[in-house]
């Protein structure tokens, strides 16, 4: 990497205060004894101490209702760890971030994706030009496109109209719009097919072409960079069976529509720049879905779902702005993840939505936390002497129950988890469906309640449970959830969710004190890739290979009988 010296944040205090390793500040060392003083601490004890606990910690936000009082936190814990959130300064970077600073300082851009959302009367500055209005007017064209497919006025090349929209992408240009499209599917055009294909593994391509026609098919490709192999691979390969099905290289236009920041690249690819969308470099990938990276999920579900989505987003942005410590969610949920990660050892962050549509959520957040705060430096290059990003984790709740949750209630390890519910079902579920989701979210409660509680030896044995099996059926309880529960999963309540996400994941990297927005860590992978796959194909020799790369790359070749 570059020697040179990367530019500082403006704004964010003054040095030495920066300078200070968060494990030698007070405010670390004050929880670290906190801890100690809790010890074993039971929820039991803590809600039969405090009738008024479930009341007090809980915080609803928009259609967001959280209750945090299953976690193992007393008003102590939180009052020192807003203390640590003040002393580490993040409200004074996240109003940097707002403000367009050049927080991202290993590349020195802005981190605005909070100006894709906002109003078309704010004003939000880039590098001295206000932004909001380039924001709205790629969104009026995404929902002029969006509105000609969904009325079939979009055409294809023999002048059929459009009935499979393919979305290639990977990373941050697929994990949202699949994941939100999901999401959202009962406000989708149930006459529209979507597929989303990210896999350089050919049989992702061709497990979303095999049906399909050629001529009622139009491709989405979404790549920020339009440099990304997986993507431009399938993207040439989704071309070359476009043109061999409809006979000529003019198709192309009416069959392909791109996303990316890069117009060079996308016209060199050959996609009509009358039918790309562009959005900006202060959008990092993992944070874009509801930019341009989008325009699949609004050709789904609408331009208007898709600005009720917008909008849920700009709610939770403005608390996030504005709410004090002790009352803003996306900082208590991020200081949670600290005291855990900090001083329980947990490793890991499981997030478990009872709702089928919420299936690729956990996914999402993966990258989300996981590229954003899996990192080991702090912003200026010193190694951390802390935790930092857990590993993120989860599918639906029931399914769940009937995998891994043995372990989350009698293992060795100690898991918090989200679990996420919904009490309306599905708006598009047929009556005799309905009562169901009754079940769904008696399980959602119950699993809080035993995560949290557990139940002790005396009561499994008070149960006549034959003395032998008691302690294979006793749970130790003090296993900590937060709940949130909204009213249905609307496209206001996802974007609410997705941001209360994305602040969170912010708070925890300013405490951390690490960039939360590069992502150096994917480059060595790729870089290596790029000189095996020679070795592979032409059987050249590669040098630097180590030898059990080395001895791979023989067997493969035998195997491939080259
Ligand atoms: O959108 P693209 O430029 O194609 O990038 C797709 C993805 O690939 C990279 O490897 C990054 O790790 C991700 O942050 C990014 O979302």
């Amino acid at each position: 990497m570059s020697a040179t010296p990367l530019p500082r944040t403006e704004g964010t205090g003054d040095q030495a205060e920066e300078a200070l390793s968060l494990d030698r500040r007070d405010e670390w060392a004050a929880l670290g004894a906190h801890r100690e003083r809790l010890g074993g601490t039971r929820l039991r004890d803590l809600f039969d101490a405090d009738p008024a606990r479930a009341d007090r910690l809980t915080l609803d936000v928009g259609g967001l209702h959280a209750d945090y009082s299953k976690n193992l936190v007393t008003d102590e814990t939180l009052r020192l760890l807003a203390e640590l959130a003040g002393a580490t300064r993040v409200a004074a970077l996240r109003d940097a971030m707002l403000r367009g600073d050049h927080i991202n300082v290993t590349e020195d851009r802005a981190v605005l994706h909070t100006a894709l959302r906002a109003p078309r009367s704010a004003v939000i500055e880039a590098d001295g030009r206000d932004v909001v209005p380039e924001v709205h007017a790629v969104l009026d064209r995404m929902a002029e496109f969006a509105d000609r497919v969904r009325s079939r006025r979009w055409l294809g090349h023999t002048g059929l109209p459009v009935r499979r929209v393919v979305n290639i992408g990977i990373g941050g240009s697929d994990l949202g719009p699949a994941m939100a499209y999901e999401a959202l599917r009962p406000y989708s055009d149930r006459d529209l097919e979507f597929r989303f294909v990210s896999n350089v593994d050919g049989a992702d391509l061709h497990e979303s072409l095999r049906d399909a026609d050629p001529a009622t098919t139009l491709f989405v490709v979404s790549s920020k960079t339009f440099t990304t192999v997986e993507t431009i691979t399938n993207a040439t390969a989704a071309r070359r069976w476009l043109v061999e099905g409809l006979g000529t290289e003019e198709a192309v236009s009416r069959h392909f529509a791109a996303v990316s920041t890069n117009t060079e690249a996308v016209e060199r690819f050959g996609i009509d720049t009358d039918h790309m969308f562009g959005f900006w470099d202060w959008v990092g990938g993992r944070y874009s879905y509801d930019s341009a990276i989008g325009l699949s999920l609004m050709v789904a579900i609408g331009p208007e779902r898709f600005r009720e989505m917008l909008a849920g987003f700009h709610l939770m942005d403005t608390h996030f702005a504005t709410a004090p410590v002790e009352r803003n969610l996306p900082f208590l949920l991020g200081l949670l993840g600290i005291w855990y990660g900090g001083f329980w050892d947990a490793q890991s962050h499981a997030v478990l939505p009872y709702s089928h549509h919420m299936s690729r959520f956990s996914a999402y957040l993966q990258q989300l936390d996981m590229e954003s705060n899996g990192k080991s430096v702090q912003r200026d290059g010193r190694p951390v002497g802390w935790a930092t990003g857990p590993v993120v984790w989860g599918t639906p709740g029931t399914n769940g129950q009937h995998a891994y949750f043995q372990l989350l209630h009698q293992g060795t390890r100690f898991v918090p988890a989200d679990l996420l519910g919904f009490a309306e079902p599905a708006p598009d579920l047929p009556e005799a469906l309905v009562p169901q989701h009754d079940l769904l979210m008696a399980n959602m409660f119950a699993q809080g309640q035993a995560l949290a509680f557990g139940r002790t030896a005396a009561e499994v044995a008070g149960e006549g449970v034959p003395a032998g099996l008691v302690p294979h059926r006793t749970f130790p309880g003090d296993r900590p959830t937060t709940t949130i529960l909204a009213e249905r999963l609307s496209p206001s309540v996802l974007g609410q969710l997705v941001a209360l996400y994305e602040h969170k994941v912010f708070v925890q990297g300013a405490v951390w004190n690490i960039n939360s927005f590069d992502q150096w860590g994917v480059q060595l992978g790729k870089v290596l890739a790029e000189r095996v796959e020679p070795a592979l194909t032409s059987g050249k020799e590669v040098e630097g290979l180590d030898a059990s790369t080395a001895g791979l790359v023989a067997r493969y070749r035998t195997l491939r009988g080259r």
